[in-house]
C-alpha cells in the first residue's frame, strides 16, 4: 500500500499509510476502536474504494485489475454473517462456485472434515452457535486455499478453547500452504502467538511497526497489551519521545521510520 487514504465525508478513516507485507508472514494490525483497521482490510479486498493512494497485491494493481487476483485471496470476520437460511453445505457451495472451484463436493467434504463441520453440513447457518458459525466462516475463508488470508478479529466472541482451536488451525494452514496472513485483532496474546510482525494503527495512521518482541522492548514493557495501551493513551517510553530510540533500535527501513515520524507529528 502506498499513500493509502480513505475519507468518509469529514472523517479520515485511513491517512496516507504505506506498508509492505512479506509473503508467507503473519502480520497483525492493532489499534483501538475506530483506528482504521477494518477500512484498511476492506480497501485491500476492493470492497471500499480509497480516496487516494495505491494497492498492489501479488504484483496486481488492485484498483484497476483486482479480478486478476481476488481468486487468490479470502477473508473472514465473525461480524459478517453467512446467509442465514442456507445450510452450511449450500453456503459453501455458493462461495465455492463464486471462486470457480473444480471438484467442489470433494473440497467441501475435505474442508468440513478438517473443521469438524461434517455433522453440521445440512443445518441452516442461522441455527448455529457462535463458535460453529466461526468454523463455517473459516471454512468459507479457506475454501479456495487462499495465498493471502485477511482476518478481522477471527476469534472475537469465542470461548478460550474454540479460540485456541481456531488459532491452531490458522497456524497449521499457514505452515502447510505458506500463506500470507493479515490479522486485525484486539486479542494481544493471539497477536503475540500468531504474528511475526505488528503494525500499530492510531487515528488512521500506522504509528509503529515491528516484531512483537521488538515492540515490547522498544516501549520498555512486559507485554504487547502494555504497548497497545501506551500507543492508545499516548503514554510510555516510545510515545514520550522514544520515537528516535524506536527508529534507532528498529533500523528496519522505511516503515519503522514512518512510525517514528507519525509519533513525532502527533506529539
Ligand atoms: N461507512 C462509513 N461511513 C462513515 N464513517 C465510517 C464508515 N466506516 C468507518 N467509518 C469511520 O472510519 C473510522 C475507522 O473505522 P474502522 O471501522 O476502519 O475502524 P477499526 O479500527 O476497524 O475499529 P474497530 O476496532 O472498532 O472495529 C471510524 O471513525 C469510523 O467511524
Amino acid at each position: 500500500m502506498r499513500g493509502l487514504t480513505k475519507r468518509y465525508g469529514d472523517v479520515t478513516a485511513v491517512e496516507a499509510i504505506d506498508f509492505d507485507i512479506v509473503g508467507g508472514s503473519t502480520t497483525g494490525l492493532l489499534g483501538g476502536n475506530g483506528a482504521g483497521k477494518t477500512t484498511t482490510i476492506a480497501m485491500l479486498m476492493g470492497l471500499v474504494l480509497p480516496t487516494g493512494g495505491s494497492i498492489s497485491v501479488m504484483d496486481v494493481d488492485m484498483l484497476r485489475h483486482r479480478h486478476r487476483v481476488l481468486h487468490r485471496i479470502n477473508f473472514e470476520s465473525p461480524y459478517v454473517d453467512m446467509p442465514m437460511r442456507l445450510t452450511v453445505s449450500q453456503n459453501l457451495t455458493v462461495f465455492g462456485r463464486l471462486y470457480g472451484l473444480d471438484r467442489l463436493r470433494d473440497r467441501i467434504a475435505e474442508i468440513a472434515s478438517a473443521l469438524d463441520l461434517t455433522h453440521l453440513l445440512d443445518r441452516p447457518c442461522g441455527r448455529l452457535s457462535a463458535g460453529q458459525k466461526t468454523r463455517v466462516s473459516l471454512a468459507k475463508a479457506l475454501i479456495n486455499q487462499p495465498e493471502l488470508l485477511l482476518l478481522d478479529e477471527p476469534t472475537a466472541s469465542l470461548d478460550p478453547d474454540t479460540a485456541d482451536w481456531v488459532r491452531s488451525h490458522l497456524e497449521a494452514y499457514r505452515a502447510e500452504r505458506g500463506a500470507t496472513i493479515l490479522l486485525a485483532s484486539h486479542n494481544m496474546p493471539e497477536v503475540e502467538r500468531l504474528c511475526d510482525r505488528v503494525m500499530m494503527m492510531k487515528e488512521g495512521r500506522i504509528v509503529d511497526d515491528g516484531a512483537p518482541g521488538e515492540l515490547i522492548s522498544r516501549y520498555g514493557r512486559d507485554t504487547l497489551e502494555d504497548v497497545f495501551l501506551d500507543v492508545a493513551r499516548g503514554t510510555g517510553r516510545a510515545e514520550a519521545g522514544g520515537a528516535e530510540v524506536g527508529r534507532a533500535e528498529a533500523g528496519r527501513g522505511a516503515i519503522a521510520e514512518r512510525g517514528g515520524r507519525a509519533l513525532q507529528d502527533s506529539d
